[in-house]
């Protein structure tokens, strides 16, 4: 599991290891630096004219060769001897530096990179900089120079004339969007990096790419897009959240001597875990600011794998109530999702020619009603208008009746009258009471935005997808149950926490991949129905393990191209083997 801090929790980590003398800073500054080394040396090694990182036309107008510049600004160096193969030297590197620690960071590798015979130009963009960071680069021979003097448009032409450029402008301590004037720095950099495409330098975010969201994700004014982020000490929320995620290209945590289990708990002296089945758990961390995210092995750990002593029953059964007449695709591709995800039995529900359909793609579906141990609700079922009245061949109705299940109304399945569910599509236009964790929404923005304002929210779909974690977890808490806001970077807020994961190639952006991942949760649920109910932290768990199989498959049955939804539900098996036996 990858955890994400909040900005609070990493100040609390920071602090008694700094009253201890211990050298973080320093520490961060040498990973930083490593990691540009790193980079800048297998580029040059995969390119015989040295050390130009990027594409586009040497001096003499041949790809990959040495440049030599006749002047530069800012300040003035001469161009650089061709390097050999594999060389670091001369490598052109453009720090933009900020007023804080995080340019402090920035100066301090920037000083390691003088002394690796790089040729490093510091931007200060603000009046005041790191004074020991600033007297540590100019002492090993770097070139710094005032934004203030400078000016912006010769910045971007350094920053195009560069190989490596390290955002060091604001890190944890930042609020809101970007001032001016590294605000306007980094909206002229931003334009320039968008117009420059491949031609644009490697660019290295120092801890953050500078001016996200450090805590929600959001991207409230400019930033610089990088290709890698290099991150001290614990990953920060908004480098898991979309859509700032988005922005920070690979990103690497160093460790600068952090405690291992220095969770939210740790620092407050009350460290409690929870035990959950076989698995133990952080406890509650809503209102720390955590996020998570799934890997393999943690998948690997809920999924309920059958054993000799089970039989079809005890592995769950998956009831689906999907699709209608006019969209019949839907129940196919739910369906499929659940046999595919080793429902121990799936049944259908619903009108008898989509029934015939689904049979048709999937013969071992039961189109019968009888117990179920988790619901899969709405894909491909028209939004409800209680004015106009259903007009679903009866599909509506059956939700109704389920969704009554899932909140306790009715009693008469194995769970005592608590039923776990996946609520999708037209089915989260039918919710009429608060409903349990144990029920999992599974919206788009679109959706989510319709849910939100059905509960008074001014939310449109733009809005939810600048905050997707803020807006799943408003509606998690104005519904009671637990959110799955479906993206490209798909986002969880349920009772305790919140997961984001990013496992899906672009391709997965298809018509029906969503309703093969309602299958998929459905399956899961059911295999753990009792669990699901009697953990109300489980179902969130659940539903982020499922969008990793999801992403998985939807990789697996693209291998780089296009992918139909079905072939997603197709895939599915050979995720789950991969992950079982890893
Ligand atoms: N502590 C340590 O030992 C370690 C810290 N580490 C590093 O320090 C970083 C945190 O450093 P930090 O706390 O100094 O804050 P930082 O992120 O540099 O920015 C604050 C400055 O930015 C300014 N500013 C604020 N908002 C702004 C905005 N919207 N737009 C523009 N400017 C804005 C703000 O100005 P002010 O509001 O005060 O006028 C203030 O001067 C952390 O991310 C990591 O890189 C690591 O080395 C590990 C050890
Ligand atoms: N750009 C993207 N990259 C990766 N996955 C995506 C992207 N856009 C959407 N997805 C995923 O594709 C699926 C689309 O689901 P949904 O919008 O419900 O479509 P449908 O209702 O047609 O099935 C979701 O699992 C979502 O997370
Ligand atoms: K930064």
């Amino acid at each position: 599991m990858k955890d994400a801090w909040s900005s609070d929790e990493v100040r609390k980590a920071e602090e008694p290891l700094i009253a201890a003398g211990e050298p973080l800073m320093a520490r961060a500054a040498y990973a930083l630096a490593q990691a540009v080394l790193r980079e800048v040396a297998a580029r040059a090694a995969a390119r015989p004219g040295g050390v130009r990182l990027h594409g586009g036309l040497g001096s003499d107008g041949l790809p990959g060769t040495a440049r030599v510049r006749s002047g530069r600004t800012p300040g003035s160096r001469p161009g650089r001897p061709a390097a050999r193969r594999g060389d670091v030297r001369g490598a052109r590197v453009l720090l933009l530096v900020g007023p804080g620690n995080n340019g402090g960071d920035t100066l301090l590798a920037g000083a390691h990179l003088v002394r690796r015979g790089l040729d490093v130009t510091a931007v200060l963009a603000s009046a005041r900089a790191h004074e020991e960071g600033l007297a540590a680069f100019e002492a090993a021979g770097g070139h710094a120079v005032s934004l203030a003097d400078v000016r912006v448009p010769p910045v971007v032409r350094e920053a195009l004339d560069s190989d490596v450029v390290l955002d060091g402008l604001v890190g944890v301590g930042a609020r809101g969007a970007l001032r001016p004037p590294a605000g306007g720095l980094v909206r002229a950099l931003a334009e320039a990096q968008e117009a420059a495409g491949r031609r644009w330098p490697y660019t290295v975010a120092v801890d953050i790419p500078s001016g996200i969201g450090v805590d929600d994700g959001a991207v409230p004014g400019p930033v610089l897009r990088a290709d890698r982020t290099v991150t001290f000490g614990a990953l920060k929320a908004g480098l898991l959240l979309p859509p700032a995620a988005q922005l920070a290209g690979e990103v690497e945590l160093v460790d600068i001597g952090f405690p291992a289990d220095a969770g939210p708990d740790h620092w407050a002296g009350a460290a409690q875990r929870v035990t959950l089945g076989r698995h133990a758990m952080p406890g509650t961390d809503t209102g720390t600011g955590r996020v998570h995210r799934m890997e393999p092995a943690d998948v690997a750990a809920l999924w309920p794998a059958p054993t000799a002593r089970d039989h079809k029953y005890t592995r769950g059964v998956v009831g689906v109530i999907a699709g209608t007449s006019t969209y019949p695709g839907a129940a196919v591709l739910a369906t499929s999702g659940a046999v595919r995800t080793g429902a121990g039995m799936v049944r259908y529900l619903g009108p008898e020619d989509v029934g015939t359909r689904v049979l048709l793609a999937r013969p071992e579906v039961v189109v019968a009603g009888g117990r179920v141990q988790a619901w899969v609700l709405g894909p491909g079922i028209p939004a409800f208008d209680p004015e106009e009245g259903p007009d679903d061949d009866g599909q509506a109705r059956r939700v109704f009746g389920a969704l009554a299940a899932v909140t306790g109304v009715l009693s008469e399945d194995v769970t005592g009258g608590k039923m776990p569910a996946v609520i999708d599509a037209g089915a989260l236009t039918m919710l009429e009471h608060r409903l349990p964790a144990w029920a999992v929404l599974t919206p788009h923005a679109g959706e989510l935005a319709e849910l939100l304002q059905g509960l008074g929210h001014e939310v449109d779909r733009a809005a939810v997808e600048a905050r997707p974690l803020h807006w799943a977890r408003t509606a998690h808490q104005a519904t009671g149950a637990t959110v799955l806001l479906k993206g490209a970077i798909t986002v969880v807020a349920g009772p305790g926490a919140a997961y984001t994961q990013a496992d899906a190639p672009a391709w997965t952006a298809t018509a029906g991949a969503g309703d093969v991942l309602a299958g998929i949760l459905g399956t899961l649920l059911a295999g753990r129905s009792a669990d699901v109910v009697a953990d109300e932290t489980l179902a969130p768990r659940l539903a982020a393990a499922a969008v990793l199989v999801h992403g998985r498959a939807a990789a697996r049955a693209s291998a780089g191209g296009p992918v139909a939804a079905l072939e997603i539900a197709h895939a599915v098996p050979g995720v789950i083997a991969e992950l079982l036996g890893g």
